[in-house]
Parts: structure tokens; C-alpha cells; sequence
């Protein structure tokens, strides 16, 4: 019980909570049930990690990439460094509830594509349902207050084409075999106690959603196939037959309204700051051109040499003419030789030029 651990946390402790869904009874997240839950000096040491990470793979010591939250950039960068390594790289974000919200949806949406997958539906479904599905999560993540760029990170992303795609999640389990015809309680009977947590998540989003007036077709799609024994077939043919819209509606623009209040996509994208531009280095210029004189004695050595060359391969000769001949290319390949060094020269001069010049204007 969270209720219970926090009595024992100690003041130099910070708390990383790997859960992801929403409360039924409150439609809180897990970061707002722990709020609730530790003593107040400890709210500021809660963080939060998500992100495609099955734990199979994470214990088998497969390559991971995660985000892991907290309010306080400071706190998430200590979090991002403990538990860092080169098999478990940890990014780290402000966007508590952003990685928060997209952690819990992406559950429902993985039972989506393993219902699709599970009645044979093919590619095109998945991709639509995993896209159209992060659209969802984002129209409501930003209702929430969250920055919609985080819906393209591990969090959101990330950990929805994992859970959709991959085959160790159990809540694309559930819907696979909800796709060829068992039944939900009988799939729930046979997981061992192993929770497939899309399936509350469902209900609350639904719920959620409504209350906020964020439209969720493919949410309230699947709720009703998962809990009101609606014919997914039936409700994939409905969902596809709504009015035709743009991609990306104007209200997710405009505005969306929260509780009768608008929350403007561009305020929050205003209010996440300027994106990260790194610096980018200027452009070497071209080393000069070899001077016109060089370039003139090039092209007659060049073809001095070709001559010579011939008239020692093709046209034969006796020995001495041939080491003649030899001689001759020889001599008539030098201002080559120099010309193209000079030319050499000038460019690595060029760009170490440039090399200290980038080197000193940084400094
Ligand atoms: N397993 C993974 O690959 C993985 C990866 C990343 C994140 N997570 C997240 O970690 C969390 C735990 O996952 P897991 O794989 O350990 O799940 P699990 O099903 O193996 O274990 C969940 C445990 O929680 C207990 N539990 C369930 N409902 C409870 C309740 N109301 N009160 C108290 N205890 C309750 C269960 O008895 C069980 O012991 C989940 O939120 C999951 O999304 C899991
Ligand atoms: O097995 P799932 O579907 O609960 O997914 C586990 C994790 O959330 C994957 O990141």
C-alpha cells in the first residue's frame, strides 16, 4: 500500500513510482493518488519513470530507453543519473503529467491493436489505430495541461507502439484473444493474477473524456467492445463511417475546452519554451581555388603525360627510348605533382583556419 510506505520513507529518500493508469473511483493519476499519499515534505521527491520498457527485456539486459518525471528538473536529473546505464538510458522531463497520462492510455489503445491483430485485421489497421489513437491521447493529455510534444516521446510514442506491437505485453494479450472470440473474464481467470491495466483504464477514460468534452471516438470504441459486448467489427465499420474530418481539428488548435475554459495548444507550446536549437556550426568555406597559373600547368602536365605515357606503352620503342620516354613523363608530371600539393595544402590550411576560428568563437 503507497499509504503505508510512505511512513517509512526517510528524509534523504526520493520515491520513483513505475506505475501507470488512472484511478476509476477519482480519475486521478498515479502521481495524484501519490500527492495525496505522502506526508507533504515529501511531495517534492516523487518521480515518475515510463516508457517502453517490458521488464523481461529490462532484466535480460536489453538496450532500454525510458523518461523518467518529476516537477523538479534537479530531482528528475538526480532520478536520470542513478538509474542510468549504458543497457537503461534515462531522459528526463518537467511534463508529470504528460508522461503520466500518455503511460496509462496507451494500455487501451494496445488492447485496440491486439483485438484488430486478433481478428485479422491487417498493417494498415494497427498504423491507424496506434496513430489516430496517439491523437486521442494527446487531445486529452492537453486537456489535462500537458505539453503535447511529450505525446512523441518514450512516454507516449514510445511505450504505445511497444505495447501495440509487441507481443510481451499483456494488454495486447487481452485483446488478441479478445479478437478471436474468448471471453474477457475467462481471459482475466487465466493470467495468474497479471493485470492487463487498459481494461479499468477503459471505463475511466471514457469517463474522463466525457467530462472534459474531449471527442475520443476509438476510446469509446473500444470501451464498448471490451465492456458492453459490442461487436468489434461492427464498431470498426462505425468509427471508420463517421463524418469526414481533418487530420488535426481545428480544436486542438484553437483550443480545447476544459471545464467551460479553453486550453490553447500554441499557449502550451509557447509556455514548454523555444525548442531546443543546438548550435550549429558554420559551415566550412571552400579551401580557394588553386591559382589560375597552377590550374593551366596542371592541365598541360596532365596532358604532356598522357602523351608521354602513350608513346612509351603503345608506340614501343627500344630500351633507351623507353627510359627516355620514362624521363620525360617524370619531368612533365612535376608541376602537377606540386600543383595538386599546393592545392592540398591550401585546403587542410583552410580549414584548420576555420577549425580555430569556430574553436575561438566559442570560446
Ligand atoms: N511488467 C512490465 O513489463 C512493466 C513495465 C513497465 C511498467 N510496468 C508497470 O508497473 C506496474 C506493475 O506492473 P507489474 O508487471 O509488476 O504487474 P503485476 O500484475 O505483475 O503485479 C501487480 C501487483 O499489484 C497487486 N495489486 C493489484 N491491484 C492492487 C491494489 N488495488 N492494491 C494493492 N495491490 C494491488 C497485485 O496483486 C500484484 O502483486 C504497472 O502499473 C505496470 O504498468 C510494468
Ligand atoms: O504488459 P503491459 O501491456 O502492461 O505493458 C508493460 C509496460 O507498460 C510496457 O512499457
Amino acid at each position: 500500500m503507497p499509504g503505508e510506505a510512505a511512513k517509512l520513507l526517510q528524509p534523504h529518500q526520493v520515491m520513483v513510482s513505475c506505475s501507470k493508469g488512472i484511478s476509476l473511483a477519482s480519475l486521478e493519476t498515479v502521481e495524484e493518488l501519490l500527492e495525496g499519499l505522502v506526508p507533504p515534505q515529501f511531495r517534492s521527491r516523487l518521480a515518475y519513470l515510463s516508457g517502453p520498457s517490458f521488464a523481461a527485456e529490462v532484466a535480460a539486459g536489453q538496450p532500454t530507453a525510458v523518461t523518467v518525471a518529476a516537477k523538479d528538473d534537479q530531482l528528475a536529473a538526480r532520478v536520470q543519473a542513478l538509474l542510468s546505464n549504458p543497457r537503461f538510458r534515462c531522459y528526463r522531463s518537467t511534463d508529470v503529467v504528460g508522461v503520466e497520462i500518455a503511460g496509462a492510455l496507451k494500455n487501451v489503445l494496445a488492447i485496440a491493436c491486439g483485438i484488430s491483430d486478433g481478428l485479422g485485421f491487417g498493417n494498415n489497421a494497427r498504423a491507424a489505430l496506434i496513430t489516430r489513437g496517439l491523437y486521442e491521447i494527446t487531445k486529452l493529455a492537453v486537456a489535462r495541461g500537458a505539453n503535447p510534444l511529450t505525446m512523441s516521446g518514450l512516454a507516449g510514442m514510445g511505450d504505445l507502439v511497444l505495447t501495440c506491437t509487441g507481443d510481451l505485453s499483456r494488454n495486447r494479450t487481452v485483446g488478441l484473444r479478445l479478437g478471436r472470440g474468448e471471453r474477457l473474464t475467462d481471459i482475466q481467470a487465466s493470467m495468474g493474477g497479471a493485470v492487463a491495466e487498459g481494461v479499468p483504464t477503459a471505463v475511466a477514460i471514457r469517463t474522463l473524456s466525457r467530462k472534459l468534452g474531449v471527442e475520443c471516438p476509438i476510446m469509446e470504441g473500444i470501451h464498448r467492445v471490451i465492456h458492453e459486448g459490442a461487436n468489434a467489427q461492427k464498431v470498426v465499420t462505425e468509427v471508420m463511417s463517421r463524418e469526414l474530418k481533418p487530420e488535426v481539428a481545428p480544436d486542438i488548435i484553437k483550443g480545447v475546452i476544459v471545464n467551460g475554459s479553453s486550453t490553447n495548444l500554441l499557449e502550451v507550446l509557447a509556455a514548454a519554451g523555444p525548442p531546443h536549437t543546438p548550435a550549429v556550426a558554420e559551415a566550412p568555406p571552400l579551401p580557394p581555388p588553386p591559382p589560375a597559373l597552377e590550374m593551366v600547368a596542371l592541365k598541360e602536365a596532365a596532358a604532356t603525360a598522357v602523351e608521354s605515357t602513350k608513346s612509351i606503352l603503345v608506340e614501343g620503342g627500344s630500351s633507351g627510348e623507353r627510359a627516355e620516354g620514362r624521363e620525360r613523363a617524370e619531368v612533365a608530371m612535376r608541376p602537377a605533382t606540386v600543383a595538386v600539393m599546393a592545392a592540398g595544402a591550401g585546403a587542410v590550411l583552410g580549414a584548420a583556419v576555420v577549425l580555430i576560428v569556430s574553436r575561438w568563437r566559442r570560446v
